[in-house]
């Protein structure tokens, strides 16, 4: 099939590699210009694993192409899929303006039948909008569905090439013929419902996802305080196969493109039909404040961080992305420079993104986790990276002013720990930390 798909960020372009690697003839579109130079020069703009090696392999055999002009991609394709960002705008709601403005320049270009598959995440009822939008402009005909994505940064192509389930939005006998053929190759599991649950379907399964976290980030509150270990406790609730043991790992709360915006977004969805969607509320109210555990923490062992150096490692939101979009790290420098301490801050592949997210203060850009870490008064670990995992903990801490070490992913072993003289602190973990005491007779308890 011709396939065009408007928007090259993380959804158009995996979309894009992984049907031109099924064979279909693919042309990416971006209105962006520079993305799309990067893109025709085999660069990836974004840093996902196994994207780049696929992307040149399918554009060298003549499948994937990349360009800027939307009349041209439209013309030759029989299904578009709308890629574009849905980014919050200030009061939480979905920013439609890049869906509307795709679907003007889809309708203007038309020239036949075309299906528009939407996998950008849109409100309910914005695909009878965009439906809406295209009538007013042709008289052309063509059908709209909503296939909604569900691929994680870090494991896209894997998530892409294997996933849990496809969603196929339609009321069209013809969409639902062609586009169970196009996914044939990729799932068993196609579900066909009418647009609107489709709509829903993504929202509440990215909503869903978020209540586990907060929910498993709140018990391992109270572990800490009963003296119980949050890893244990998720792990048998997760062998209930009615629970199930993903997303039960607790932390300093998520983050993302995807999660916070989402989330809001589905507490205006209810709003708007006058619905308080209280249980999603208190979802976002905990992952706000999850990630000001580790300034707690901090508190806790030195007392009062002015004048304090503070190492971060990692600034990505989750490992094997540069995608700081969100990332608690954001949050966690600010209010720590706020309070006067200088940052030493260091991620394997995010420091680029993370200087540009925002104007940072006192932070100094390191190169390693050694030199991030070196001299520092205490360590925060914020996205577990694997580098970070194996890091020698008895170097590090010989390198620190002093040894004071917050894991904020729950990343080290109780063994590992041990073998060093770090004060420790995890999450919902009381029994593996080694003090609980602050090191000063100053600190705030
Ligand atoms: N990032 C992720 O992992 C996932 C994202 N989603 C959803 O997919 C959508 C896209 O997200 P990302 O891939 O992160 O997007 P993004 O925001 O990173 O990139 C969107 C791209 O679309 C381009 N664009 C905007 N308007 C355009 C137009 N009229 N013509 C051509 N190009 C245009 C922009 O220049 C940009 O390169 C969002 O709705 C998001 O919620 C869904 C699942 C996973
Ligand atoms: O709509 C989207 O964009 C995507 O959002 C998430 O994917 P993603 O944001 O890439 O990453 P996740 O692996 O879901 O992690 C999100 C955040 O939750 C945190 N998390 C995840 C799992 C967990 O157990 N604990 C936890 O704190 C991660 O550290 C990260 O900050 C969903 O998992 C995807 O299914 C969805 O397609």
């Amino acid at each position: 099939m011709n396939i065009s798909v408007i928007g090259t960020g993380y959804v158009g372009l995996v979309s894009g590699v992984c049907f031109a690697d099924l064979g279909h003839k693919v042309t990416c579109v971006d209105k962006d210009i520079q993305k799309v130079m990067k893109l025709r020069n085999g660069e990836v703009p974004i840093y996902e694993p196994g994207l780049q090696e696929l992307m040149v392999k399918n554009a060298a055999a003549g499948r994937l192409s990349f360009t800027h002009d939307v009349p041209e991609a439209v013309q030759d394709a029989e299904i578009i899929i709308l890629a574009v960002g849905t980014p919050s705008l200030p009061n939480g709601e979905a920013n439609l303006q890049y869906i509307e403005q795709a679907a003007r320049e889809i309708a203007l270009a038309m020239n036949g039948y075309k299906i528009i598959m939407t996998k950008s995440t849109v409100p309910v009822g914005t695909n009878e909008h965009i439906r809406s939008i295209i009538a007013s402009l042709t008289e052309l005909p063509f059908d709209v569905a909503s296939v909604p994505e569900f691929l994680r940064e870090g494991s896209a192509i894997s998530d892409t090439f294997h996933p849990d389930r496809i969603v196929i939005g339609t009321d069209s006998e013809t969409v639902k013929e062609k586009l169970t053929e196009l996914h044939s190759k990729l799932a068993n599991n196609i579900l066909i419902t009418d647009v609107r649950s489709a709509e829903m379907i993504k929202y509440a399964s990215n909503a869903f996802l978020a209540t586990k976290i907060s929910f498993i980030n709140e018990i391992a509150n109270i572990c800490e305080k009963v003296g119980a270990d949050v890893t244990l406790v998720a792990r048998g609730m997760g062998y209930d196969r009615r629970i199930g043991s993903a997303f039960l790992s607790a932390g300093i709360g998520y983050g993302g493109s995807c999660f916070p915006k989402d989330t809001d977004a589905l507490i205006q969805i209810a709003g708007n039909v006058e619905y308080d969607f209280k249980l999603l509320k208190s979802v976002v109210n905990v992952n706000k404040d999850q990630r000001f555990n580790v300034i707690r923490k901090l508190q806790e062992a030195l007392g009062d961080l002015s004048g304090k150096t503070i190492a971060i490692w990692g600034l990505a939101f989750k490992p094997n992305t540069d995608d700081v979009r969100y990332a608690p790290a954001i949050e966690i420098i600010g209010e720590l420079t706020r309070l006067g301490c200088t940052v030493k801050a260091y991620d394997p592949v995010a420091m680029e993104n993370f200087r540009k997210s925002g104007n940072y203060e006192n932070v100094i850009w390191c190169d390693a986790m050694t030199s991030a870490a070196a001299d520092s008064d205490a360590l925060c670990l914020l996205t577990e990276w694997d580098e970070f995992k194996k890091a020698d903990l008895a170097y590090i801490e010989k390198i620190m002013n002093q040894p004071v070490l917050i894991d904020g992913r729950n990343v080290f072993t109780k063994d590992k720990i041990a073998l060093t003289n770090f004060h420790y602190y995890s999450v919902g973990r009381p029994n593996i930390n080694q003090v609980s005491q602050a090191i000063y007779s100053d600190a705030a308890v």
